[in-house]
């Protein structure tokens, strides 16, 4: 499905589970093409997890989408590393052999409405069956309950459970797979405010106990700030910050996610106190990007430079940004 894309299972640097470089994801045709995901080169060391945050039309989901193998991709590579011992792939439902689970904010995309849940949660034990069989009730019924769904609600189709139950159906479903790497497009986000604690912290959990790697989609600081080890924020098809997870919440380097955080009041306390940056106008049409750095129609702090010559990452820093005048800025934005 993928078009000039190396896919190999052996990750490029030891220890990690997950290895991205330089990968691009087009839509549309070739005359008016759309780069949803731009040249996103990242890795997630094994049992971590990679939050990554970005407005509306960034490609958080592209991305997650092209690393599944869901999507295809137009150049780059995604190296995913198997765990020592992992089983032959057993799960048929999702990409790149089974290596990778997707679990989506709306949890019906997972799981079959006319299917009793012990199913859909076995599926993945019993690839290549048209209809699970019964054997393998009593596994699903056992990761049911490790996910606190009870035997009683086995039986149970989706509609007859709540929001919070049917995600931690999906959650289950997706341990059963025994991928090493779980993509969570946005998990908690449907969820009543009340249960998405619940749900995270089952993730959590899971993601110690089972040594699983996850990629997380959200939009909310405070979901990303509870799972994540490192940030990755994405403007326009490109990574512009990423680094470690308090370094990036506390003290944001580059103006977008000055702007991303400055709008959510529980973790920019400090960032609204030094000063309060909103973002301006709307994100600009991905067919056609400003030249040199994307985010300088938009930037306060643009120079001529910016319209030139597009930012990169610096070399082997854990903090990266990839802005031309990130230390003068920082330094403005100290009181
Ligand atoms: N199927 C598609 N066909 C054409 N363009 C698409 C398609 N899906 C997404 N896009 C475009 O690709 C870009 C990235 O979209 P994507 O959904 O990946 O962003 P996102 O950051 O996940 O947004 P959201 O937070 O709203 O889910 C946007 O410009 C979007 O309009």
């Amino acid at each position: 499905m993928t078009a000039g894309v190396e896919e190999t299972v052996a990750a490029a640097r030891v220890g990690d589970a997950l290895s991205v470089k330089d990968l691009v994801v087009t839509y549309g045709n070739r005359r008016d093409p759309l780069r949803a995901v731009d040249g996103v080169t990242l890795a997630v060391p094994r049992g971590q997890a990679l939050g990554v945050i970005g407005e509306s039309g960034s490609g958080k989901s592209t991305l997650v989408m092209a690393i599944a193998g869901l999507l295809p991709t137009t150049s780059g590579t995604v190296d995913i590393a198997p765990r020592d011992g992992d089983l032959a792939p057993a799960a048929r439902s999702v990409g790149r052999g089974g290596q990778v689970q997707v679990i989506f904010q709306d949890p019906m995309l997972a799981l079959s409405p006319s299917l009793p849940i012990w199913r859909s949660v076995a599926e993945p034990l019993a690839p290549g069956n048209l209809r699970v069989p019964a054997r393998f009730r009593a596994t699903a019924v056992e990761l049911l309950g490790q996910v606190g769904i009870g035997p009683e609600l086995a039986d149970r189709r989706p509609a007859q459970l709540s929001g919070g139950q049917r995600q931690r159906v999906t959650i289950a479903r997706a341990v059963a797979a025994q991928a090493p790497l779980i993509m969570c497009d946005e998990p908690v986000a449907a969820l009543d405010i009340s249960l998405q604690a619940g749900v995270l912290r089952l993730l959590d959990e899971m993601r110690r106990t089972r040594d699983l790697t996850y990629v997380f989609v959200s939009h909310d600081m405070t979901s990303i700030a509870r799972i994540a080890d490192q940030v990755g924020v994405m403007y326009l098809g490109k990574l512009v910050e990423l680094g470690p997870t308090r370094a990036v919440l506390r003290e944001p380097r580059h103006p977008y996610t000055q702007a991303l955080i400055s709008a959510v009041p529980t973790v920019s306390l400090q960032a609204r106190a030094r000063n309060r940056t909103l973002l301006p106008g709307e994100i600009p049409d991905a067919r056609r990007p400003p030249s040199g750095c994307r985010f300088r129609t938009r930037c306060r702090f643009a120079q001529d430079r910016c319209a030139v010559e597009e930012p990169t990452f610096g070399p082997g820093e854990a903090h990266q940004v990839a802005c031309h005048f990130w230390p003068e800025i920082k330094d403005a934005a100290t009181p």
